[in-house]
């Protein structure tokens, strides 16, 4: 039986993330995650904090804490977040872990061995006045190029040149703003991509499945040849490089933070596993292991060509992913949601405004999959109002009502033993089903929407259409069976939706009194047809959504227009 290995980008530990980051990485995979276990297969879903580099240390210091503390503050209010979004990890480590030190010291050690590490003096920009290298993009000045005067040492956002620290006129840090700059050489070590270049490219070769955006990131970099890559740092902040001299090097932050999926499953074979060292045949060259990574569209180099050619260097036999979903930017104003500029509608801003469900609805509904997408409260307003207040929260409001007044709550049992549900929409709703289906597996998240939607809807034009509320003034029986029928669509409805909404799913299953959970019935089961013997208990009509104002929206999107303040 095949096993499923996910994991999504490790959010960086720099701030609370935006909704960028969620549709981008943590959301799609939780609910891969969540329909692979409502499918009964075993799954293991690996995320986790990314805490090393300049910009954790940087945030340490605005903030006025040590990094060790700052970086243990935000693990923990990221994972409280994450939990109150219902992301279903089975395990969210950290990057900073002795496992991860142990591990990522152990890779280096065998590329070391192995000869693919060397040894270069490279020149750094040293700031004097705050007392350390300054990476290129901390360094700012006028563009040679366009005199624009924002230019970062690595590139000028205002003619798109790249750039080097010592071609900006009047550098400065971007830190303190101190011109005190000079340059300094430090020793530091490479990883020889190069000499893998053949390895990786074949590797690639053979993964003709992954998407265009997957397969064209990785080409584009094959293409034009891989460089050796710098992998230590002159910081305080990280794994340290096992090395013979006398130096204080950290790894660079690329270099370690993809080994936290492994260090991070042997922690959780360690706490939660029967056997700890279950973390090894998960991750072991084996058949049964089916291994997908979400991530956007920066990372993607990093997990087709940099991680896999450290795995493959290092000769671990360490296994190597399978599928990689890739997503396109969410835009926010036009621009790129930042967590570093403050820039969007954060997770901590966003569930004060609306539900968990609101947001896992809509953003996998404008999930940024062939191109980039734009987030909008106006848009996100009508999708929420259409497909889950006026089609699924109106038809399970309607429906409950009904039951509750003409049987008070309970279809007699004798109607319900000659009741079966009508042929031909069966055939519609397992159409529907199959379509879902595909989509969960095949994460195809905007279509799956559609199709979600779809059935939301044929639910409430079938009982638009078939009027219960006329016939059972004089026939009980022929109404008795259309809110049969309409029941079980709510069952299907809940069953479906379980890994898109997995909160309203409980509540649907809780409105028919269902006792089993939504997520512990298959999305294709025949029993999904079975009447429902219900008793509801609604003396008002439900309301499951609020529906969003459009003086909401206008307040939303000026509240929003502007960064965020803090
Ligand atoms: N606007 C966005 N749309 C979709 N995915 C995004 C967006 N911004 C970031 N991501 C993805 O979120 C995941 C976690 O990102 P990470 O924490 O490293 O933040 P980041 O890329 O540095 O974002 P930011 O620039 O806002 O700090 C990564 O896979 C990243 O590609
Ligand atoms: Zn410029």
């Amino acid at each position: 039986m095949p096993r499923f290995l996910i994991t999504s980008a490790l959010p960086y530990i720099n701030g609370i993330k935006h909704l960028g980051n969620l549709v981008g990485s943590l959301l799609p995979a939780d609910v891969y995650a969540r329909y692979l276990r409502q499918q009964q297969q075993q799954v293991l879903y690996i995320c986790g904090t990314d805490e090393h580099g300049t910009p954790a240390e940087l945030a340490a210091t605005e903030h006025g804490l040590s990094t060790e503390d700052y970086c243990n503050k935000l693990h923990d209010l990221q994972r409280d977040i994450y939990q109150r979004f219902h992301i279903s990890f089975d395990y969210f480590g950290r990057t900073s872990s002795k496992a991860n030190h142990e591990i990522t010291q152990s890779i280096y050690r065998d590329l070391e061995q192995r000869g693919f590490i060397k040894q270069k003096a490279i020149e750094q920009v040293y700031s004097i006045e705050d007392k350390r290298f300054l990476p290129d993009r901390y360094v700012e000045g006028t563009c040679p190029h366009c005199s624009d005067e924002k230019a970062r040492g690595d590139q000028c956002d205002g003619c798109g040149q790249l750039l080097e620290p010592y071609e900006l006129i009047d550098p400065h840090s971007a830190i303190t703003g101190s011109k005190d700059l000079i340059i300094k050489q430090s020793n530091h070590y490479f990883l020889c991509l190069s000499k893998l270049q053949q390895d990786v490219g074949a590797w690639v070769d053979r993964h003709k499945h992954w998407s265009p955006l997957t397969q064209g990131i990785a080409k584009k970099w094959l293409q034009e040849g891989l460089q050796d890559r710098c992998i230590s740092r002159d910081l305080n902040w990280g794994i340290p490089l096992p090395t013979d001299n006398n130096e204080k090097k950290v790894f660079y932050v690329w270099f370690d933070a993809p080994n936290g999926y492994i260090s991070m499953t042997k922690e959780w074979a360690e706490k939660h596993a029967p056997d700890s060292s279950a973390w090894k045949d998960w991750w072991t060259e084996s058949d049964d292991v089916h291994y997908t990574q979400f991530m956007a569209k920066d990372n993607v180099p990093f997990h087709t060509i940099f991680w896999p050619a450290v795995l493959m260097g290092a000769e671990s036999n360490y296994k190597l992913v399978d599928n990689i979903k890739a997503f396109n930017w969410l835009l926010y104003e036009g621009g790129k949601f930042s967590t570093s500029q403050k820039l969007g509608v954060f997770m901590d801003d966003a569930l004060e405004l609306f539900p968990a469900d609101y947001w896992r609805y809509y953003l996998l509904s404008n999930a940024p999959e062939n191109s980039d997408s734009s987030f909008t409260f106006q848009h996100f307003s009508k999708v929420i109002n259409k497909d889950l207040a006026d089609n699924l929260g109106n038809f399970v409001s309607r429906v409950s009502a009904l039951v509750s007044k003409y049987f008070s709550g309970q279809i007699p049992k004798e109607q319900l033993a000659a009741y079966t549900f009508p042929v031909e929409m069966k055939v519609q709703v397992k159409e529907l089903l199959k379509d879902i289906n595909d989509n969960y597996q095949q994460c195809n998240f905007r279509h799956l929407i559609n199709c979600l939607k779809k059935l939301y809807a044929l639910g409430n034009e079938y009982i638009t259409k078939a009027e219960p509320w006329k016939i059972l003034k004089n026939d009980e029986k022929a109404g008795a069976d259309i809110l049969s029928t309409c029941l079980i669509l709510i069952r299907i409805m809940a069953v479906a939706s379980a890994a898109v909404i997995p909160t309203t799913s409980e509540k649907l299953f809780a409105v028919l009194q269902l006792t089993q959970r939504p997520d512990a019935l298959t999305i294709q089961d025949e029993s999904l047809f079975a009447t429902v013997d219900t008793s509801i208990k609604t003396d008002k009509a439900l309301k499951l959504f609020e529906k969003i104002t459009d003086k909401q929206v206008e307040d939303l999107t000026q509240r929003f227009g502007a960064k965020k303040s803090s």
